[in-house]
């Protein structure tokens, strides 16, 4: 049987499934997991598609460990346990575009340096990804690999939206709004014309609250605004990443205090958010647990900016129809969504609040003048169906890049 394999490479995690091609147009999953809390306690989880727990590891003092050892674990386990599949395909999910990609493409050594060059715009993020790919052709040089790109579903974005209010010509040269979780948000849309029909075609804010976070705004299934911008350091509160920061303290970190460039990469992208406030963890799970005062005013924090930002898109959306919650703590966290819709009862929102405990599908009350639902997101069948598609297009036609048949 043909197979193919999804790697998503987070900021804090590695997730990854393994799909076979019974019917080419519709990827089956029979194998996924995640390695999680990198740079804390990695552990890894892999389970079949019914659930069934196929493999666990913890690595107890790994918080050096990096993508790039933890993804040479995986990929060991993955290819000795193809059982008979045939790999056809690995398909990533690859954070940043740029203004240049955003159709899925086959990966060679010209796109790969393309992508380097966008490293800085998303240094927690577009090296694991490149690695991964890299760590892919050095053990399969002759398998196609397909980037699938974060950006993409925030292509169709209004113009004002995509632009800041900076000169012109640096609009021109690319620093815009690009938008990232697009695979997530494309996968929600998706299941949303399954299960609510009359909300896909409404006015929905989509929140993807994991290590990263960001919401969208999306009208017709479509992205219409959201709230990260020419990185994936805009916007809500994440993990250790600040998100939206008057540009006037970049400019005083380093002028008044001196700080470098690498500085104050590290300070916003690795050491803020809810690390950095609460001065215990990144990860919501440890806050949650934790009895500091300082946890507490941190994760009062996310929730705050999140329900701010939450009146931006709906502003821009020009009212509500629904929202969706998705991702590590959006799927997970009862009480940061309980929270979060209290703070958004001004826009009609009531929630049931023993649905939203069990964390269904459907958590607004009856009388609720919005839909609250959480859709648990799944990038890596997006990656799938994305790599499927071009293997098909591809299929009888001789790869220019490897001069043989892609599948
Ligand atoms: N059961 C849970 N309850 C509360 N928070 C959770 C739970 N599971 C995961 N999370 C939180 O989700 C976040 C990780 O989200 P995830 O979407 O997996 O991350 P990434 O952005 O790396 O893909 C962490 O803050 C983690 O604590
Ligand atoms: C773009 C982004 O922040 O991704 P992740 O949530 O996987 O860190
Ligand atoms: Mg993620």
């Amino acid at each position: 049987m043909k197979a193919i394999v999804s790697l998503n490479a987070g900021s804090s995690s590695i997730k990854f499934a393994l799909f076979t091609l019974e019917d080419p147009a519709a990827p089956h999953m029979v194998a996924g997991g995640k390695v999680e809390k990198i740079g804390i306690s990695p552990s890894l989880t892999i389970r079949a598609a019914d659930g069934t727990l196929l493999h666990q590891h913890d690595w107890r003092g790994g918080e050096r460990l990096t993508h790039a050892i933890l993804l040479e674990e995986l990929s060991g386990w993955l290819l000795g346990h193809l059982a008979g599949h045939e790999l056809v395909g690995i398909g990533h999910r690859i954070v940043h575009g740029g203004t240049r990609f955003a159709e899925p493409r086959i990966l060679d050594q010209t796109l790969l340096a393309d992508l380097e060059a966008l490293c800085a715009l998303a240094p927690l993020h577009q090296p694991h990804n490149l690695a991964a790919v890299r760590a892919m052709m050095k053990i399969h040089p002759a398998l196609p690999q397909i980037a699938c790109f974060d950006t993409a579903f925030h292509r169709q974005m209004p113009e004002t939206a995509s632009r800041f209010a900076l000169p012109r010509a640096l609009h021109d040269a690319g620093i815009r709004r690009y938008g990232f979780h697009g695979l997530s948000y494309e996968f929600i849309a998706r299941q949303l014309r399954e299960v609510e029909t009359n909300l896909a075609d409404g006015r929905v804010i989509a929140a993807h609250l994991g290590n990263g976070a960001s919401l969208c705004a999306m009208r017709g299934g479509r992205s219409i605004d959201t709230t990260m911008g020419f990185t994936a350091l805009d916007g809500l509160m994440m993990g250790t990443r600040c998100g939206t920061l008057d540009p006037g303290v970049v400019l005083h970190l380093q002028t008044e205090l001196g700080m470098g460039v690498g500085e104050v990469e590290e300070l916003l992208y690795r050491k803020s958010g809810l690390l950095g406030v609460s001065g215990i963890s990144s990860d919501m799970r440890a806050l949650h647990d934790a009895e500091s005062p300082a946890a507490g005013e941190a994760i009062e924090l996310f929730v705050w900016r999140a329900a701010r930002e939450c009146g931006a898109m709906a502003a821009s959306l020009g009212g509500v129809d629904g929202v969706v919650f998705t991702a590590g703590i959006g799927e997970n966290h009862a009480g940061i969504r309980r929270q979060l819709c209290e703070r958004l009862e001004w826009l009609g929102i009531r929630l049931d609040q023993q649905a939203n405990e069990e964390s269904q599908q459907i958590i607004s009350s009856g009388d609720s003048a919005v839909r609250v639902l959480v859709i648990p997101t799944n990038e890596e069948l997006m990656i799938a169906l994305h790599t499927a598609t071009l293997l098909r297009r591809l299929r009888g036609s001789v790869s220019p890049q490897r001069g043989g048949r892609c599948i």
